[in-house]
């Protein structure tokens, strides 16, 4: 990490080389910015405060407010050539255009940033607002995308003043863009594309398809769809291979929409759906399909295209018409049959939250986690004025195991997913990275779908203003048409939202990853960002269990819930003691206090208990603290005999001996490990049925109360306890499973208890 100084002297070099345009000086200057960006893999860090904050909206604002009206496509040929050095600062300059070769490796995080050369050899920095990137593959595309060496056309560039100083070329749309590939440049033909015609163009975007570069083909569909309409301006006599294209008549007269080659148009429109399709952009892909269908209204693979686009956008009802539809013109299609079915599947999923993932969770299913649809179940979103804050309350007396609601996720991010630079080891670095690449991520996401971006607008961000504002629970629906939402949510806004509402596996927020945290609780799987989980409040005695199977997350209720219940999670691990849930919450930054009954009680317990939840804290994370064998396993033990004496003292009822003893559950899992070691103490000991009640009262659901239930019932088995022993526990295991799990067959519950026994 670079020192605040050597931060100084950069920025003054930057400043220095971007106004003298010097190719060495920025060449070097710009790598050593990528290095440190791969080294701590946060570009945010090498900003300054003022640079963070808001520079690509502030930027957009800038070009956009110096934009031509209009929004006509000028062909290439018809702009003036400009070169670096004419250009003025904060000016549009329209009608001309900036031919270049980009000449370093790009590198991006919410923008792209890379280096281009004039014709005459002078330099920039140029930053590209690029909504196409395919987020999925951001690392690897944006190089492929922006290759050094490519040749690019800057149409009427815009020039402006980094909030650090330097120069940059800034694009916004993509229009302003060309990337003539990695043709060579000829300076006489500047577009290799500009000779071609429509229905080669449209080849040639085949061809891209084929590379799987979805971009790329994306950029040839629409130059076809553009020269056909180019075509219609300055009407000119079809080429033969034109007019041997079916669609065209013999004479080369248009059909009623007026293209010369309709079959070509209705292609490309056709393709670049799937295309859409191939970057999850399903809104775009609907269109298209919409526009290819209106040229014409059989061609079987468009209907299939708007069928998966509006599968993919969760209007299952509308699918499965379409399908149907497709099926009539082809009534043994077996992608079609099985789209209708998988559509028919979501359907059903979304209208009673009826989901076989029994196989997923065993973990017997060989393929990838089943895609299953959204559902809202007995739930709303309400501000609660005697709570003084908004959350998530069931609308009906809800059971053990009841489904509350299904999430797919806006993104999840994988530490040995998509994420190129796997990082081992407890530095946080991984974190960091995870972090980023999800901010990346819904920042592209987020901006591609208007319904994601109204879902995401009502969520909090780290501002931590009160928001009572209750989204309708349509919004989150599958098959609700939603009205357009069309404000813009600035990328600092995303942000925020992304960093306090995000989650990962064991509830943290994104906001807080970078903290140190609790020996043994440093890396994480996998963070991601999912729209009503969000509204979810935290208690140390939760209500709810999420279940994560990919992207989707199942809420069940863990416990019974009486109608107008808050929904609760923890986002802590329930089974520490109060300092150290506390300690948790705060270096989450989730800015809060918890006061429910548990912090409440064991803050007043809080002396008695000091010295014992130091030795715990120090202890915890230690392998050996629980291992047999180990002193410090003994040690750890020991302050559950303190414990015990302490509850005697000060805690005479058996619901707050039950709270105290889960938040030291580590202490009494040695104690039941050193029994032998403990002597004649060991009968203050509570029986190991009374510990698993005590966790079932505070965190039915959580999985190291399952396994400890679970181990004992075997155990208790093991060793020929009597049979109404035996029952109980293997009763106590089953109701632990079902608050985890949520409703299962009974055999697959037994299943996962004896999974959860084995550890
Ligand atoms: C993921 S959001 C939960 C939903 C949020 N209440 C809302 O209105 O969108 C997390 C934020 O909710 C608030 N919150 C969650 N649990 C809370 C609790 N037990 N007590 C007070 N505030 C809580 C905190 O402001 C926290 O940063």
């Amino acid at each position: 990490m670079m020192s605040a100084e050597e931060m100084g002297v950069l920025r003054g070099r930057l400043v220095k080389a971007s106004q003298a345009m010097d190719k060495e000086e920025l060449m070097e200057l710009h790598r050593l910015r990528m290095r440190q960006y791969e080294d701590t893999g946060n570009d945010w860090e090498l900003m300054g405060e003022e640079e963070k904050e808001g520079m690509v909206e502030r930027l957009s604002a800038k070009a956009k407010a110096s934009r031509r009206g209009s929004g006509v496509i000028v062909p290439l040929e018809e702009l003036r050539r400009i070169t670096l050095v004419e250009l003025t600062v904060e000016k549009r300059h329209e009608g001309c255009v900036l031919y270049g070769t980009l000449c370093v490796e790009a590198f991006f995080l919410s923008y792209v940033q890379t280096l281009v050369e004039d014709e005459e050899g002078k330099v920039m920095t140029l930053m590209i607002d690029d909504p196409e990137l395919d987020c999925d593959s951001s690392w690897g595309k944006v190089k492929i995308r922006y290759s050094e060496g490519a040749k690019i056309a800057i149409k009427e560039p815009y020039l402006s003043t980094l909030p650090d100083k330097t120069l940059a070329l800034y694009v916004n749309t993509e229009d302003d863009i060309s990337i003539l590939s990695e043709m060579p440049y000829l300076p006489s033909d500047v577009s290799p594309w500009s000779k071609l015609e429509a229905a080669d163009l449209r080849t040639e975007g085949n061809r891209f398809f084929a590379k799987e570069d979805w971009v790329g083909a994306i950029d040839l569909y629409s130059k076809c769809i553009m020269k056909s309409m180019e075509s219609l301006r300055t009407p000119k006599s079809p080429s033969p291979k034109a007019r041997k294209k079916k669609g065209a008549t013999a004479n080369g007269s248009t059909n009623k929409l007026g293209f010369s080659d309709p079959e070509t148009v209705m292609l490309a429109y056709s393709n670049r759906a799937a295309a859409w399709m191939k970057l999850r952009h399903f809104e775009k892909a609907l269109l298209d399909s919409g526009e290819a269908l209106k040229l014409d209204p059989t061609h079987l693979k468009s209907i299939y295209r708007k069928g998966r686009a509006l599968h993919g956008l969760q209007q299952y009802e509308q699918a499965c018409e379409t399908f149907q539809n497709a099926l009539l013109l082809s009534a043994q299609d077996k992608d079609i049959k099985n789209a209708l079915q998988r559509s028919k599947t979501c359907d059903l999923q979304s209208r009673l939250g009826l989901y076989e993932i029994s196989k997923y969770i065993l973990g017997t299913c060989d393929g990838a986690a089943t895609e299953c649809s959204d559902y809202v179940g007995p739930v709303e979103i309400k501000w609660r004025e005697d709570l003084g804050r908004r959350g998530l309350f069931v609308t009906k007396d809800v059971d053990v195991g009841e489904l509350l609601l299904v999430s797919n996720a806006f993104s999840v991010v994988r530490v040995d997913g998509t994420n190129p630079k796997k990082v081992e080891g407890p530095s946080g670095r991984s974190n960091k990275l995870l972090r980023d690449e999800l901010l990346f991520k819904l920042f592209n996401l987020a901006l591609r779908s208007p319904k994601w971006l109204h879902q995401m607008s009502f969520l909090t961000d780290t501002e931590g203003q009160k928001d009572d504002r209750c989204p309708p629970m349509d919004l989150f629906k599958p098959n609700q048409t939603w009205d357009s939402f069309s404000h813009d949510m600035p990328l600092a806004r995303i942000k925020g939202v992304v960093l306090q509402n995000a989650l990962d596996e064991s509830g943290s927020c994104a906001r807080g990853l970078l903290n140190n945290r609790l020996p043994g609780e440093n890396n994480r799987q996998f963070l991601g960002l999912w729209a009503l989980p969000s509204f979810i409040n935290h208690s140390c005695c939760p209500n709810a269990v999420r279940l994560h199977l990919g992207d989707t997350l199942f809420l069940h209720a863990s416990r019974q819930l009486e109608c107008g219940d808050e929904v609760t999670i923890s986002y802590v691990n329930p089974l520490l003691p109060l300092p150290m849930r506390l300690e948790l919450l705060v270096q989450d930054k989730w800015g809060f206090v918890c006061k429910c009954q548990r912090c409440e009680l064991e803050m007043r317990f809080r002396d008695p208990l000091k010295h014992i939840c130091k030795r715990v804290y120090d202890l915890w994370g230690m392998k050996e603290g629980v291992v047999a064998g180990y002193p410090e396993s003994l040690d750890m033990a020991k302050n559950a005999l303190k414990l015990e004496h302490q509850l005697k003292l000060h805690a005479p009822y058996l619901h707050e001996r039950q709270l105290i003893r889960t938040s030291y559950f580590i202490a009494y899992w040695s104690a039941y490990l050193n029994l032998d070691q403990l002597g004649d103490h060991a009968s203050i000991i509570p029986r190991p049925e009374t510990m698993i009640d005590a966790m079932n009262v505070v965190a039915p659901g959580d999985s190291v109360a399952l396994f400890f239930a679970a181990y004992w019932a075997k155990k208790f088995e093991d060793q020929g306890a009597s049979k109404t022993v035996v029952k109980d526990a293997q009763k106590k295991a089953m109701y632990l499973c079902k608050s985890m799990y949520g409703k299962q067959k009974a055999d697959v519950l037994k299943r996962l208890i004896k999974a959860h026994a084995a550890g």
